[in-house]
């Protein structure tokens, strides 16, 4: 008997009907039921903008209890080209896989993502976990694959290279990969390289992308005309929100044209700004460093009178690594981050707790996010909106402008002199090469990307939710931006940590953020919201 699922979320939404007393997990379309919107009152943004598709089995078998169970589930080529052969997983014969005791992943495991639940609550949202399969859409010696790397660059990429090009040759036999170089124009506009174990051997050594990147130059009909001109059958697309966004497009005109094509993203960004995953490969490595420069400040200002340091840290729009980077370190006094609004002058604002910490401890540490108080700044220096190739917007300087303001401050209006010390060590950060932690977490997802290929599944970002590595369908990482909430606990524990003002005094400026944060909560939950 096939149990029904609730299934509310992304824009697109596949219904799998998951059967949990049988081995086989059904993969194919059924006519979509009428759209059935439960009334929840309180929320009618929602109501709006989600979709509650109830799906029931055929023979009219109805669960006592609907427990909640929601599987965002990841296309398979079979949805689209039916009669795609399968073979057995050539992990069967593997040496490495030999002993171990599952080596298959079942289509039942699932992975939660929320594990954090009260007695009585539905089951919620659920992904695929990702991992090898009985049996495979691709033999060996058919899969022409090809890697390409987008956006900024970011400690880890190149072990992320490696090992998609090892994984799918010491697991799976394949020869055939392409190296995309310069990111998405690199499919019609560069070079490609043939990538084999050898060629990729030491990369991970290395900081940076072995296959170069860009921004901008996504052209999806030019792409998939490449991919299908080069035969190309397993495209891995390392980049972030921009690139997936990219790799959705490319899935879904691939699907379009009927391709045997598997797309596959692996989320890439410094900023740690991509939504469900617990966290993106190179943040550890890149707050660590962090640390250096943060040490180099403290040491600096420690040793003048009235010193007063600003390390800017990178994070457009999300301040996890000056977040993350400050509660590791503990010299900071003060950490600004874009998602917490700061202000300057008066009571609770910046000049008042740095003169309080000047005269407490003779110095004090900054970390400022290079994204916070840009309104700030682009009104000082009168500056009109530029964009990168992307439409990313380009942002200004906010460590100097910050410099600058603290001087005039303390030497124009309070007579105090002040010893300024500023540290922009932005891209020092990002372009070394991974950590041992963040290596292994790279190969992980390499693994798993591999896996879920071979399997035949398509559109999908890999990624660990909870720990727990999951295919999850590229719509989900896509529609929300990953920010620091300022009502969750881990800003908390940082205003705990450093003292600093919330600069949340103004009236009504905490309910504002609650607001905020609880309609943006609202609008991107997915079942726990019925
Ligand atoms: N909405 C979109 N649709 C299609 N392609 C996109 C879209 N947004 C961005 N891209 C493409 O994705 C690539 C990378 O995008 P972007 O420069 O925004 O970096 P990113 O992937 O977000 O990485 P980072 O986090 O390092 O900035 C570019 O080639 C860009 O053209
Ligand atoms: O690499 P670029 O184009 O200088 O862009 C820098 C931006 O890229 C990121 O590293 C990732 O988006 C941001 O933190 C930073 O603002
Ligand atoms: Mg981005």
């Amino acid at each position: 008997m096939e149990a029904s699922i609730s299934f509310l979320g992304s824009t697109k939404p596949n219904i799998s009907l998951f059967n949990p007393s049988s081995n086989v997990l059904p993969r194919r379309d059924f006519p979509l039921p009428a759209l059935k919107l439960k009334k929840v009152s309180v929320l009618p943004r929602i109501l709006h903008q989600k979709r509650l598709i109830r799906a029931q089995c055929s023979d009219g078998f109805k669960p006592e209890e609907d427990d909640g169970f929601v599987l965002e589930d990841v296309p398979h080529l079979t949805k689209f080209l039916p009669d795609l052969p399968s073979y057995p997983n050539p992990l069967k014969e593997s040496q490495a896989y030999a002993i171990v005791k599952r080596t298959f992943v079942s289509s039942e495991d699932v992975v939660a993502q929320n594990i954090v639940v009260q007695k009585g609550s539905k089951r919620g949202v659920h992904f695929r976990r990702a991992g090898p399969r009985e049996r495979v859409y691709f033999r060996s010696d058919e899969v022409k694959a090809c890697i390409v790397t987008c956006g900024g660059l970011c400690p880890g990429i190149n072990t992320v290279i490696r090992e998609i090009v090892c994984g799918l040759n010491n697991m799976y036999g394949v020869n055939n990969i392409l190296g995309i170089q310069g990111g998405y124009r690199g499919f019609y506009s560069k070079n490609t390289m043939n990538l084999t174990p050898k060629v990729v051997n030491d990369i991970h050594k290395r900081g940076g992308t072995f296959l170069q990147t860009s921004r901008g130059g996504h052209d999806t009909a030019k792409i998939v005309d490449n991919i299908q001109d080069r035969g190309i059958n397993q495209v891995y697309i390392i980049g972030g929100g921009g690139t997936q966004k990219g790799a959705e497009k490319i899935y879904e005109e691939v699907e379009r044209r009927g391709l045997q094509v598997a797309v596959s993203g692996i989320p890439k960004t410094i900023d740690n700004d991509i939504a469900v995953i617990d966290k993106s490969f190179g943040f550890d490595t890149a707050v660590e460093e962090a640390q250096r420069a943060i040490n180099a400040a403290h040491v600096e200002v420690e040793s003048v009178e009235n010193g007063v340091g600003i390390v800017k840290l990178m994070g457009r729009y999300s301040g996890f690594i000056a977040m993350i980077a400050t509660l590791a370190n503990r010299d900071v006094d003060c950490c600004l981050i874009p998602e917490s609004p700061f202000f300057l002058e008066g009571k609770g604002g910046l000049f008042e707790f740095i003169e309080e910490r000047l005269k407490e401890n003779r110095h004090m540490v900054i970390v400022i996010a290079e994204g916070a108080g840009q309104d700030y700044v682009a009104q000082s220096m009168r500056a009109s909106e530029t964009k990168d190739a992307s439409g990313n917007r380009l942002l200004l300087d906010v460590g100097l402008w910050l410099t600058q303001q603290i001087k005039d401050h303390f030497t124009n209006v309070r007579k105090m002199m002040i010893n300024m010390k500023y540290i922009d060590p932005t891209y020092m950060i990002r372009a070394i090469p991974s950590n041992a932690s963040d290596n292994v977490y790279c190969t992980l997802l390499a693994q798993s990307a591999v896996h879920g290929a071979m399997a035949g599944y398509s559109g999908f970002t890999v990624g660990p939710v909870n720990s727990r590595h999951a295919y999850i369908p590229i719509s989900q990482v896509t529609e929300v931006t990953n920010t620091v909430k300022l009502t969750d606990r881990m800003w908390a524990r940082l205003l705990a940590s450093t003292n600093q003002p919330s600069f949340l005094t103004g009236e009504g400026a905490l309910q504002n953020v609650i607001d905020m944060e609880t309609q943006e909560k609202i609008d991107n939950m997915k079942i726990s919201s019925i």
